[in-house]
């Protein structure tokens, strides 16, 4: 803890940040063309913190036309992939140079704790776009067999314009996560933030400036869904969208795209993510520390939250008893404080929904929890469920972990596989054969055995069945969305 500051400090710099307002379009910070903007609010405090831009469909055709231009000239797409490695790794220092401000904006955006922004969020979002530049000189295209008479070369191309669509969970890691791969691989973008979260899309913008990043290449279109999500999905001259967020929105992009000019889709989405506890798993303590963590990180507002608890009756009271215990330890409170584990649901819409959640946890067993703090915060919740309560089957963003009883491993499995999302899972078991076996049984994109987690940039993201469609993101994989393979044969007889 020594590195952080005290809740003062943090509170002296978020009063003295300077807000970005404009959408950043061809290398240019402007307000929307209508010049409407809306508010953005501090979710911890409800207190506004300032206007932003609110652009719709016009502006998104200045920017595809400017991510298009930057395209097809070169300026980035064809210069040599070392050259926009260095530009990324100039950004990537200039954003460690301001991990603090970064971590603090991010906070007071999103309600996320400033704990987490200064060890997960903002040095993880540098590790990412670091990983990807460093890549993007290393890699090699194929050759594939042919005749002596001739050579068949396999070369991987930028896609073109791609539109990047965010949720507000992790704004600046979810960037990363995309503008990483996409603009190593030499694409153009156009990207839309949440708009619940947009302030440090837009400072990464002014960094991306001062790096040197070419105008026209990275633009960013602020406002709402209907507003600028939609336009850019229908864009006809957008070559591939990659979206994160809810399954309902990702399915839009599905028809977006059928309905304008069949462009690439890639879909990361809910997930309602079972953590599968057997009777042999040792070290429950640890294993508490990995469900708790699971369920409430983040709020719970995590993709791959691990919401549902599927426990082995013979273990079960033990395991609840240090899950309770660990839980406690989760202070709930002002996000700025880094003692603080659990801060402010994102939005006044979406704890509203979560209290609704809350609301339903009564006609079942609540065994912790269960209240609102105050507005915006609630207190992390654990709810003994049937395995069909809607607690226990519909993702609900939030800080309540429902438990399910079962009595053999077969079962354990079935009820972890009967949802129709499959993006990630874990199994805690001693019996290396069963774990093993059960991991490979459990329909998940990741599944992590005897602990909780998503891997790492080094290997790829995503979903089965519901959670995702497309592509992966994450690790040398989520290049393939941004790159399209061209196969060129030469005749050498
Ligand atoms: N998989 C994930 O990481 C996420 C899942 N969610 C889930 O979705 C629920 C609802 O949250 P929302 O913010 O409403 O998620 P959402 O999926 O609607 O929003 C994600 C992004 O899509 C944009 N968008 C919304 N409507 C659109 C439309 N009609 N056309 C094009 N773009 C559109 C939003 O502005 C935002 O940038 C949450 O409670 C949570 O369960 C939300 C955010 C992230
Ligand atoms: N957990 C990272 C991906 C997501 O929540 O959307």
């Amino acid at each position: 803890m020594s590195d952080f500051l005290t809740p003062a400090e943090y509170h002296r710099i978020a009063a003295g940040l300077k807000l970005p307002q404009h959408a950043f379009i061809d290398g240019e910070f402007r307000p929307a063309l209508s010049g409407r903007t809306f508010a953005t609010t501090n979710p911890a405090t409800g207190a506004p913190l300032t206007e932003i831009a609110a652009c719709s469909a016009e502006d998104v055709d200045l920017a595809v036309a400017a991510a298009r231009t930057a395209f097809e000239d070169g300026r980035w797409s064809r210069i040599h992939p070392r050259e926009r490695k260095e530009t990324l790794l100039r950004l990537a220092h200039l954003m460690e140079t301001h991990a603090r401000e970064l971590a603090v904006l991010e906070s007071i955006d999103s309600g996320k704790t400033i704990f987490d922004c200064e060890t997960v969020d903002v040095p993880e979002t540098i590790h990412v776009l670091k990983w990807h530049a460093e890549l993007i000189d290393k890699i090699y295209d194929q050759v594939a067999p042919a005749s002596d008479s001739h050579i068949a070369l396999v070369v991987r191309e930028p896609v073109g314009v791609v539109g990047l669509v965010l949720p507000w969970n992790f704004p600046l890691l979810m960037m990363a996560w995309k503008i990483g791969p996409a603009l190593a691989s030499g694409c153009s973008v156009v990207m839309k933030p949440a708009g619940e979260t947009t302030l440090t899309a837009l400072r990464v913008a002014e960094l991306a400036v001062q790096a040197g990043l070419p105008a026209g290449v990275l633009n960013i279109v602020t406002g709402s869904g209907a507003e600028v999500g939609e336009p850019l999905g229908k864009h006809p001259d957008v070559d591939m969208v990659s979206f994160t967020g809810s399954t309902a929105t990702g399915r839009r992009f599905l028809n977006y795209s059928s309905a304008s000019n069949l462009k690439e889709v890639v879909l990361e989405l809910g997930g309602k993510n079972p953590c599968v506890v057997l009777d042999d798993a040792e070290d429950l303590d640890t294993v508490a520390a990995h469900v708790v963590n699971g369920a409430f990180w983040n709020m719970g507002e995590n993709c791959s939250a691990a919401s549902r608890l599927i426990v082995q009756r013979g273990i079960k009271d033990r395991l609840l008893e240090r899950v309770k215990a660990e839980a406690a330890n989760w202070l709930v409170g002002d996000p700025l404080d880094p003692a603080v584990r659990v801060g402010a649901l994102v939005s006044k819409a979406h704890f509203q929904k979560v209290s609704a959640y809350l609301e339903a946890a009564r006609a079942e067993t609540v065994l912790m929890g269960g209240k609102i703090v105050s507005e915006g915060f609630v207190e992390p919740t654990i709810v003994d469920t049937r395995r069909d309560s809607t607690l226990a089957v519909e993702e609900i963003f939030g800080p309540i972990l429902s438990v399910i009883t079962v009595d053999s491993f077969e079962e354990a499995i079935a009820v972890a596989n009967d949802t129709d999302y499959g993006l990630a899972a874990s199994i805690f078991s001693a019996h290396g054969k069963q774990a093993i076996r059960g991991a490979r049984m459990l329909r998940a994109g990741t599944v992590t055995v005897n602990s909780f987690g998503e891997g790492d940039i080094s290997t790829p993201f995503g979903g089965y069945k519901q959670s995702g469609f497309g592509g992966r993101d994450n690790s040398i994989h989520a290049h393939d969305q941004y790159t399209q393979l061209k196969t060129i044969w030469i005749d050498l007889s």
